[in-house]
């Protein structure tokens, strides 16, 4: 007889203390019971933990999910999504736009690391089905999310669907800001996103040369959204992170959240790299031949010995090729790095 009662109780009286979902997310990594409340621009809806779904009071044509925190360890995008949800929930931000916000690895960033038992971005797709543990739960989890909130889009309107998954590199990078676009089956790629991305501050794109487990490639080839993993800079840990430094980025998404509106600029400052090839780790004796410090996109003459094994070894085919992500603390047959070349942005096939 009481459920009723409880139930309404805690629809009208639950909500983010402070505002501060991150908050919320870390005191309740293991479970977050679900509860639904108001915000000056609509309805907010904890689906779980740190998932959280804002509902405009208007009719929305953009679906928009923010992820965060697939790396337990990468908290600048954490701290700047969660600036951007708290001026939502306190009417700083009007909001206009459908928004899931998902914080995507709660466990790993209370230990300050990038995963627990496995990369979390490797896992999507359905790939989490070839593993047990927290990690495959959680990518089962974050699938269901993104397909129920695309899924729940008003009927009738044309809805663009939209996916962008923060991060941030381990290493430094010659080109600081960067994404990684999806692998596009016909090559043709999104002129408008491309620029709203210049306008976040995005000063290089890496074209993708194979599908993936990607948390960006899912929402992607699944759901059709325009989808990229975002690498914001250099990873810290939480209240280190000088949030200046993503100011564009939090522009163009205030915009994005306020108006519906993708913020546009002039792509011909930045740098387009197609993907050669994946350096897969094929060996206990995996060895990369650069010292630590080596920055992201660092070029290399060819013949360089880039990587070597008592497998294999590759040698860079090119002058001028370059490596991004390059680690090798990880299991055998994942990828230690990823080959690339620049291609001129007039040699894109853009629509
Ligand atoms: O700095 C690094 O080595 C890794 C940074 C990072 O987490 N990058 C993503 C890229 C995902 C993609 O290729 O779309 C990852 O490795 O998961
Ligand atoms: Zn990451």
């Amino acid at each position: 007889m009481i459920r009723p009662y409880l139930t309404l109780y805690l629809v009208e009286t639950m909500t983010i203390l402070n505002n501060d979902f991150l908050a919320a997310t870390l005191a309740n990594q293991d479970k977050m019971a679900p509860f639904q409340f108001e915000f000056p621009s609509g309805t907010g809806f904890v689906e779980g933990t740190g998932i959280l779904r804002l509902e405009p009071k208007q009719d929305a044509s953009i679906s928009l999910v923010l992820s965060v925190g697939v790396h337990g360890n990468e908290t600048g995008p954490i701290e700047l999504v969660n600036q951007l949800v708290m001026s939502i929930l306190d009417g700083r931000i009007s909001l206009s736009v459908r928004l899931l916000v998902l914080i995507g690895n709660p466990v790993a960033a209370n230990k300050a690391t990038r995963f627990c038992e496995v990369n979390l971005n490797r896992l999507f797709s359905g790939a989490w089905k070839n593993y047990d543990g927290f990690e495959a739960k959680r990518a089962q989890r974050l699938e269901k999310a993104i397909s129920d909130f695309y899924s729940q889009a008003k009927e009738g309107a044309t809805q663009t669907r939209l996916h962008y998954d923060l991060h941030t590199a381990i290493r430094g990078s010659m080109h600081e800001k960067f994404v990684v676009y999806p692998f596009v089956e016909n090559a043709i790629y999104n002129q408008q996103q491309l620029a709203f991305l210049a306008a976040s501050g995005i000063d290089a794109v890496l074209l993708s040369h194979q599908s993936t487990t990607t948390f960006s490639y899912y929402s992607y080839a699944t759901h059709g959204a325009h989808a990229f993993t975002v690498e914001l800079g250099k990873v810290q840990p939480f209240g280190e992170n000088d949030l200046s430094n993503f100011a564009a980025l939090e522009d163009s998404l205030s915009l994005l959240l306020e108006n519906g509106v993708l913020a546009q600029a002039s792509m011909s400052e930045m740098r387009i790299f197609t993907v050669l090839d994946s350096l897969v780790k094929d060996d206990d004796s995996y060895k990369l031949g650069i010292e630590a410090d080596v920055k992201n996109f660092t070029q290399f003459e060819q013949g360089y010995r880039l990587a070597y094994s008592e497998k294999s070894e590759y040698l860079v085919q090119q002058t001028g090729d370059a490596i991004v992500f390059p680690n090798t603390n990880l299991p055998i047959g994942q990828r230690a790095g990823l080959m690339v070349r620049p291609v001129a942005l007039g040699d894109l096939k853009l629509n």
